[in-house]
């Protein structure tokens, strides 16, 4: 096997299988290039927990490899290779006891290296220092799992579900917070939340029921699903219907507004709309939409499937 220790996360033809026999991943393979800030998505159950915790060394693979920059874990030099990696967990767990510097300073020692004062300044923790980690709010304990996943300046983030259980106003200092750290690092971010995943990374990789289904640039992705003519008229979404299907449309109905897929939406837009004006449609809207992460994760994984 070649190791590539410029290849910060890579997972190879790994297989995971629990106790009963329950099999989490079946050969699940790719790479995550330096840079590349990519999300891991897939429906409940699709292995995504399995896999971070294999990469983070906490889980050891049935078959296959797991390595951080080509590190795999029986490398005596693992060790190295992971303090590389700064880990977010869902919640920081087991120390609920510890003030909110005793544990960074206990992640700095772990790490080797680290500069506590400067993440207390960057992640507003400087108040909180004193605080047993059970006295804080969910939304502050996510900070502080910020906070501590780089307080050694790792060059890779891997970040399990980051802002689930979070209200809004906690959820957008999340993710005011990755966006200030996540440019020039790696990142592998899981998530459930479809519009997080868009508005921080650039790729995804999607799981589904422990296999790989894709791993893609989002942008890529996008290109596979044609954009969609949003119509809405004073006479409603029925006559609209009627007055489609009688050109040879086949629309769909979405409450009040009605959703076209033709090839080349923005060209056949302009015609579409006089025509309907014509007849007498009182269209007061036409819209473009270009996909969301939300459809392509809906037409990759299957609707029937895709409770991400
Ligand atoms: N410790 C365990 N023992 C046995 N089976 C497990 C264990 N952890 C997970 N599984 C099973 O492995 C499969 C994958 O679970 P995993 O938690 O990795 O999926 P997930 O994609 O993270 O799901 P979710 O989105 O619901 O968190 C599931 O069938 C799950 O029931």
């Amino acid at each position: 096997m070649t190791r590539n220790v410029h290849v910060p996360l890579e997972v190879s033809e790994v297989t995971k299988v629990y106790p009963r026999g329950i099999q989490a991943l079946d050969q699940v393979s790719f790479r995550i290039s330096p840079g590349e800030r990519a999300c891991l998505l897939g429906p409940n159950g699709a292995g995504k927990t399995t896999l971070i915790r294999l990469l983070t060394g906490a889980l050891r693979p049935s078959s296959g490899r797991v390595s951080l920059f080509g590190l795999g874990i029986d490398d005596p030099d693992f060790l190295l290779a992971k303090r590389r990696v700064g880990i977010v967990p869902q919640s920081p767990g087991m120390y609920r006891d510890l003030t909110v510097d005793d544990y960074l300073q206990l992640v700095r020692d772990l790490y080797g290296s680290g500069n506590i004062a400067e993440v207390v300044e960057a992640f507003g923790l400087a108040s909180f220092r004193s605080r047993r980690m059970a006295e804080l709010s969910g939304g502050m304990q996510r900070r502080l799992s910020m906070a501590a996943a780089l307080v050694s300046s790792p060059e890779v983030l891997l970040l399990d579900e980051p802002t689930v259980g979070l209200d809004p106003v906690a959820t957008r200092e999340v993710h005011t917070f990755l966006r200030e750290v996540m440019p020039g690092r790696t990142v592998l971010l899981c998530t459930h939340n479809l519009a997080e995943a868009e508005a921080l990374c650039e790729s995804a990789v999607i799981l589904r029921q422990g296999r790989v289904l894709l791993h893609e640039r989002i942008a890529t992705l996008r290109q596979r699903i044609q954009p969609v003519l949003v119509l809405r008229a004073a006479q409603g979404p029925e006559r609209l219907l009627q007055a489609l299907s009688a050109r040879g449309i086949s629309p769909t109905r979405e409450e009040d507004a009605v959703r076209v897929h033709v090839a080349d939406a923005v060209a056949r837009a302009p015609e579409l709309l006089r025509g309907l004006l014509a007849e007498g449609m009182d269209v007061y809207e036409c819209r473009v939409v270009t996909p969301s992460l939300e459809d392509l994760f809906l037409e990759v994984v299957g609707a029937k499937d895709a409770r991400a």
